[in-house]
């Protein structure tokens, strides 16, 4: 069945419903074609439909849908590369008929010529069903373990207990704790996410270097320590968040310490001030390695003769972003200079401190690069894991073979959607998970790339302006706006309910300015209404915001120790939590089968979502009523209403401009339809300025198409560009056809609407077919499609071509 509601779609403009002429179905083919002529009143009428029909490219769709429905191979043990299609109508309860089918207004067809899952839901336990497991990565009973008995002072124990409410450690701190308070070997920590790594490592090296001044029973030595009296550890982590949280987290220790000093040195900071609290003294300093490098070759205050420990956090993180030359450099630096057994002030380190440079490596996952940053940094170190028998196992073997998971208490669900249906399922699930007030406190979405995640937020967030703050009464200074957050946080209607009126977006990726990001971060952590953080990866590694409840991985990871991470997010040190991730139906259904799991991860169907979802109103900002107006009030013409919304926002002309056409096709036809000539449509493609929403849309798509070719190589079986329906994958962007200039050219993030709190406007760097390397960057920051590696570069080529030659005129690429 075609998607022919789509067509007439694109000459519409506005906000007002369109008349669209009924559609007849049943009977026999003449008697449709005449009763829709005479419906139409007129034979011109009717050429110029059928002319946009063949411009439009609706044919393709019938053509496709069919061609698909015979090269169907059945199998259903295999994942067939191309899903069968089909309405959701065939495969199972047929969804209630849409407003337009019974009204003939004008809807945006959502239901039909949708791939079928290959996967037999029926079969399969339901997400809800699956048994609560016990938390794996809980602190300890406290009877059990205490952290005065892993050796840890008695003034770090009791400020652990009483201002931090940590009384017993977990699993990983158990085993960590004792390795590193009293052994001088290297160390390579592996635990599951959200167990408590931080601590694992900090909490030795505080108490270590508190022994300096400091008797076991708390009284003080003569000696005294003090920010000048030395750097002593130097922690490496591969963002400027995690560098952040880390200094957080390790603040809250040293109160027990308050002269003792720690300091953070990170990209996107002034190099100045870094520079001065260097000098000032600091006893730990956390830094990105890029950053770290540029202070070792360039300040000098900068002494490494007294540290003794190096933490990599994340390691395999900072191997990927390609921070492996500057981990060698720090590495080769430190060790090169001469350990200094006493500090500048005579104070007696070795015995205390350990008599060795100890590095400890990090990371909840396995890589094989993780292999090679150990090979760089590590020397004869002890593995240590959560668990004491894979200890002894891998103690026994040699071998590092802990296989990571998630924890055990977080529930995992797989939402198998169409490509037209992904953002529409997308709101029903955020609308019912914040149904309820108190339900559920925070919520990350996981967004492949930067130009997604700016569209996404854009489309989502409120349009209305924001109210005024209060006036305070008089004599109280007012309120000052936090400017930081001004385009990165704000309210998020569609998603709100009666009972829950307020839920705030926020935007995190690493185009952003320093400033942005770390206010943005802070606003999404202690924002005390319920909130959704829509970030890229750059969210996935380490970040703690105890209660964040739910991860959605609407853009899959682009490889499987990613979907670790960043499902880590949630279920951290015992607390429950769930993540769902987004599928579409077909091959990346099979992408379930390779994904560690503790607990099964169930697949779902969308239409449960969408029924939960659009069982209410749906809130829209800036109308008169608030709520998305419907003839009928079925959740599947809610979605489709919802769907058209979006459309009709994408092209309504920006106020006082004359309408923005999406397509050669569409300009066309509409100088048709106005009697002007070719000359006139093109003098007014010069005229019509693009909706910043639309240009905001095509960019996202491209991006994310360009992303989609790079997931690794091992799991591109599930994630196949070439399988992709560009044109349904553009509906989910809200557009209603797939925009060109994919696969060419392609322009690192420069079309993107500059942005208040955006950096710089990074100038346009056409890097040809997109094989050129990724630039090396000051600091951390997320994938940059624009520089896709060679062999996606190839793929991406690959699929423009097969596009091209079916179906040039629907997508419009060239
Ligand atoms: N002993 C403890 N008792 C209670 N809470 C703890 C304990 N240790 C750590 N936590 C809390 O657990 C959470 C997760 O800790 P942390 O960020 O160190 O985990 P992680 O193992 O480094 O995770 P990831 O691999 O995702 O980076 C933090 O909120 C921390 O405060």
């Amino acid at each position: 069945m075609a998607d022919d509601g789509d067509m007439f779609l694109n000459f519409e403009i506005g906000d007002a419903p369109i008349k669209q002429t009924v559609k007849y179905t049943g009977g026999r083919w003449r008697d449709r074609v005449k009763a829709q002529k005479g419906e139409k009143g007129g034979q011109d009428q009717s050429k110029q439909a059928s002319t946009a029909r063949r411009d439009t490219g609706a044919d393709y769709y019938t053509n496709r849908a069919a061609k698909r429905q015979r090269t169907e191979d059945g199998d259903p043990g295999r994942f067939s590369k191309t899903p069968r299609t089909g309405n959701a109508a065939e495969r199972g309860p047929p969804p209630p008929p849409t407003h337009a089918m019974k009204t003939g207004l004008v809807s945006s067809r959502l239901f039909t010529s949708n791939p079928v899952p290959v996967t037999d839901f029926e079969e399969l336990p339901q997400a809800e069903e699956a048994e609560p497991a016990q938390p794996s990565n809980a602190p300890l009973s406290a009877e059990a373990e205490n952290f005065l008995s892993l050796g840890l002072s008695r003034r770090v124990s009791q400020h652990l207990a009483t201002k931090l409410e940590m009384k017993a450690p977990t699993a990983i701190q158990k085993n960590t704790i004792p390795q590193l308070v009293k052994e001088d070997s290297d160390a390579f920590l592996q635990a599951e996410t959200g167990s408590g790594k931080t601590l694992a490592y900090l909490l030795p090296i505080v108490h270590r270097i508190l022994a300096l001044s400091h008797n076991e029973d708390g009284t003080p030595k003569t000696t005294k320590v003090h920010r000048n009296s030395g750097l002593f550890a130097i922690i490496l982590a591969p963002t400027r968040e995690l560098c952040k949280q880390i200094a957080v987290v390790l603040e809250k220790v040293l109160r027990c310490a308050p002269w003792l000093v720690c300091t953070t040195v990170i990209g996107g900071e002034s190099k100045k001030s870094e520079k001065a609290r260097i000098r000032k003294g600091v006893n730990i300093l956390i830094a990105t390695p890029g950053r770290l490098t540029d202070h070792l070759d360039n300040t000098k205050v900068l002494d490494v003769g007294t540290v003794r420990w190096l933490v990599l956090d994340e390691g395999d993180r900072m191997m990927e972003m390609g921070f492996e030359d500057d981990i060698k450099t720090i590495v080769g630096k430190i060790r090169a200079g001469t350990l200094q057994k006493r500090n500048a002030e005579g104070v007696v380190l070795d015995g205390v401190l350990p008599s060795r440079r100890v590095t400890v490596l990090c990371s909840a996952t396995m890589k094989m690069n993780v292999q090679k940053l150990g090979e760089i940094s590590l020397e004869d170190a002890v593995h240590i894991t959560a668990s004491k028998s894979d200890m002894e196992k891998d103690a026994e073997t040699g071998a590092v073979e802990t296989a990571f998971s998630a924890p055990a208490q977080l529930k995992q669900a797989a939402i198998v959607t169409p490509a037209k249906l992904r953002l529409v399922t997308l709101i029903a699930l955020l609308k019912s998970t914040f149904a309820r007030k108190g339900s559920v406190m925070k919520a990350i979405i996981f967004i492949s790339c930067a130009d997604s995640v700016d569209y996404h937020f854009e489309l989502l967030k409120s349009t209305t302006p924001r109210a005024e703050p209060e006036p305070k009464p008089e004599g109280e200074a007012p309120t000052k706006p936090n400017i930081h957050i001004e385009s990165t946080v704000a309210p998020a209607t569609y998603i709100t309910s009666p009972a829950n009126p307020t839920v705030m977006l926020h935007k995190l990726h690493g185009s952003l300015a320093q400033p942005v990001r770390s206010a943005t971060l802070k606003a999404f952590s202690e924002c005390k209404d319920p909130a959704v953080l829509i970030t890229t990866d750059i969210s996935s590694r380490g970040l703690d915001v105890p209660a964040v409840e739910l991860v959605i991985e609407y853009d899959p990871a682009f490889a499987v120790p990613d979907h670790v991470h960043r499902i880590g997010r949630t279920a951290r040190a015992g607390r429950a939590g769930k993540a769902v991730l987004f599928l579409l139906p077909g091959s990346e259904e099979g992408y379930i089968s390779i994904l560690p799991k503790s607990t099964p991860i169930a697949p779902q169907l969308y239409d449960s979502i969408l029924q939960k979802g659009f069982a209410t109103n749906i809130n829209v900002p800036g109308t008169e009523s608030g709520v998305l107006e419907t003839d009928r009030q079925s959740w599947a013409s809610r979605a489709e209403a919802l769907q058209l919304h979006f459309e009709q926002r994408l092209l309504a002309p920006p106020p006082g401009a004359t309408p923005v056409f999406e397509s050669k096709s569409e300009k066309f036809a509409a100088s048709k339809q106005g009697k002007k000539g070719k000359k006139d449509a093109k003098k007014d493609e010069n005229k019509t300025p693009d909706n910043p929403l639309l240009v905001s849309a095509r960019q996202a798509f491209r991006s994310h198409i360009r992303a989609y070719a790079t997931h690794v190589r091992e799991e591109r079986i599930y994630f196949d560009i070439t399988a992709l329906h560009l044109g349904h994958m553009a509906k989910a962007f809200g557009l209603r056809e797939a925009p060109g200039g994919i696969g060419g050219g392609v322009s690192r993030r420069t079309h993107r609407p500059v942005q208040p709190g955006d950096k710089t406007n990074k100038t346009s760097k056409s890097v040809g077919d997109g094989t050129a390397r990724r630039p090396k960057k000051d600091d951390d920051d997320e994938r940059d499609f624009g520089a896709a590696d060679e062999d996606a570069g190839r793929r991406m080529k690959e699929k423009m071509k097969m596009m091209m030659g079916n179906m040039a005129s629907e997508f419009n690429l060239g």
